[in-house]
C-alpha cells in the first residue's frame, strides 16, 4: 500500500484530537473526548497511555486506516527539558523524560509517546513539534528575584509560532524581521513577545500571568505561602488550586467563557466583574510585554478558544491599540501546525532535530 498520509495526534486534558493529513490536506478529523471519571483512574497522565492509545487504533480500524498507508506518526509535544523550536524525532530518550514528566505532569507528554507507538508499530518515523517546553528566553528572562528558582518557558508554543507565521505571511514579511506580542488564550494563558521570530519570554502558562478559565496565574505571594503553611491543605489540593479548578473556575464555578457571558448576559453582575478582571489582566500582561521589545511592535495577535469572543476581545482592544494593530485569529489550528512540523521534515525542507543532542542532558 502507498504511503501517503500523515497522522497527527493532540492529547489534551479533557481530549484527544487526531487527524489525517495527504500533504496539506486535512481529510479526516476527530475528537475523542474523554470522560473525568475515565481519566480520574489513572494517578499519573503515563498510565493513561493504553487508555488513549487503543481509542486511536479504534478509530483507524473504524475509518478504514491501514498503518502500512502512513509516511509519519506527529503528537504534540509535552513539557519535555527546556529546547529550542522545531520538528524532533521522538527518541528512547524523550520517551524517558516524557514518562517521569522531566518538567511536570501535562497531557501534551502523551504526544510523543503515543506518535512513537504507533509510528514503531507501521515502521515510520514519528515527531514532536514546538512542544510546551520550547525555551527561547533571553538569560535576563530566566531570573526570578529568588536564587533557588529560575523562570521557565512553559508555553502553547505550537499555536502561537503558527499564529506568528500565519501573519508574517498575511502581509508578506518574513517572521525574522518582525516583532510581535501573542497572547494564546484558552483553558491556560501564554502571553509572549516575539522579536525576530523568537519567543523571547512569556509568562508560564501553568502558574504565572492572567487568570485563566481554569488557572490562578500569579498570586499574592505571602497569602499563598500563609495558605501553604495553614495544614487545611494538602500538596495536591494547593496544585489544583492554581491549575485545574482556579482562575473563571474558582470565582464561578464554571470554566466556560459561553456560560460566563450568558450569565453576564442575564444581568450577573458578579460575573462581569469576574470576566472583565480577566481581560483586565490580559491587557495589562501584553502592557508590560509590549515594554520586553521596546514598544516596537508590530502587531499584538489574540489567539486561542476565548479569542472566540467579541465581548472579552473589545474589552481587552480597549487597553492596547495604542501599542500596535490588533489582530485576532479566533481558536487554533494545532493539527495543522503538527502536520506541517512534519511534512517540513519528510519532504526535505527542515532537519529533525535529536532531542538529546539539543537539550542539557545533566540538568
Ligand atoms: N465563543 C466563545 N465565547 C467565549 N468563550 C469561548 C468561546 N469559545 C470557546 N470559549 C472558551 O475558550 C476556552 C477554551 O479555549 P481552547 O483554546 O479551546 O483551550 P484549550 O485547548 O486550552 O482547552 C474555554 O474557556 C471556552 O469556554
Ligand atoms: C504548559 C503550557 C501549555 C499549556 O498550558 O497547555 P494547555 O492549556 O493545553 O494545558
Amino acid at each position: 500500500m502507498e504511503r501517503k498520509y500523515v497522522l497527527a495526534i493532540n492529547p489534551g486534558s479533557t481530549s484527544t484530537k487526531v487527524s489525517l493529513f495527504e500533504e496539506n490536506k486535512e481529510l479526516k478529523t476527530f475528537k475523542i473526548d474523554h470522560k473525568k471519571q475515565e481519566l480520574d483512574n489513572y494517578k499519573r497522565i503515563a498510565d493513561q497511555y493504553d487508555y488513549r492509545l487503543n481509542l486511536i487504533k479504534d478509530w483507524l480500524q473504524r475509518e478504514n486506516i491501514d498503518l502500512s498507508s502512513l509516511r509519519a506518526v506527529v503528537g504534540r509535544g509535552g513539557l519535555l527539558r527546556p529546547m529550542p523550536g522545531g520538528t524532533y524525532i521522538v527518541s528512547d530518550f524523550m520517551i524517558e523524560d516524557l514518562k517521569i514528566g522531566i518538567q511536570g505532569e501535562h497531557a501534551s507528554n502523551l504526544g510523543g509517546m503515543l506518535a512513537k507507538g504507533l509510528g514503531d508499530l507501521a515502521d515510520i518515523p514519528s515527531f514532536i513539534v514546538d512542544p510546551v517546553a520550547v525555551d527561547e528566553f533571553h538569560e535576563v528572562a530566566r531570573i526570578s528575584g529568588l536564587n533557588e528558582i529560575s523562570r521557565k518557558s512553559l508555553i502553547h508554543a505550537l499555536n502561537i509560532k503558527a499564529v506568528a507565521h500565519r501573519r508574517a505571511n498575511e502581509i508578506n514579511k518574513d517572521l525574522k524581521d518582525m516583532n510581535l506580542v501573542v497572547a494564546h488564550l484558552g483553558g491556560g494563558i501564554s502571553i509572549a513577545p516575539i522579536e525576530n521570530g523568537k519567543m523571547i519570554d512569556v509568562n508560564n502558562a501553568k502558574e504565572m500571568g492572567p487568570f485563566s478559565p481554569d488557572r490562578t496565574g500569579g498570586l499574592p505571594m505571602g497569602d499563598i505561602v500563609k495558605m501553604c503553611y495553614s495544614g487545611k491543605y494538602t500538596l495536591n489540593e494547593m496544585k489544583l488550586k492554581v491549575q485545574g479548578e482556579g482562575g473563571l473556575f474558582s470565582y464561578l464555578g464554571t470554566m466556560d467563557g459561553r456560560e460566563v457571558e450568558d450569565r453576564i448576559n442575564q444581568g450577573d453582575k458578579y460575573s462581569k466583574l469576574i470576566y472583565d478582571a480577566m481581560a483586565y489582566q490580559i491587557g495589562k500582561e501584553i502592557g508590560a510585554y509590549s515594554t520586553v521589545l521596546k514598544g516596537k511592535v508590530d502587531n499584538i495577535i489574540l489567539t486561542g478558544g476565548l479569542a472566540y469572543s467579541s465581548y472579552l476581545m473589545e474589552k481587552i482592544k480597549e487597553m492596547i491599540e495604542f501599542i500596535a494593530e490588533v489582530v485576532v485569529y479566533p481558536g487554533e489550528d494545532e493539527m495543522d501546525a503538527l502536520n506541517k512540523g512534519a511534512l517540513r521534515v519528510i519532504n526535505g525542507y527542515e532537519e529533525a532535530k535529536i532531542y538529546e543532542t539539543e537539550v542539557d542532558i545533566n540538568g
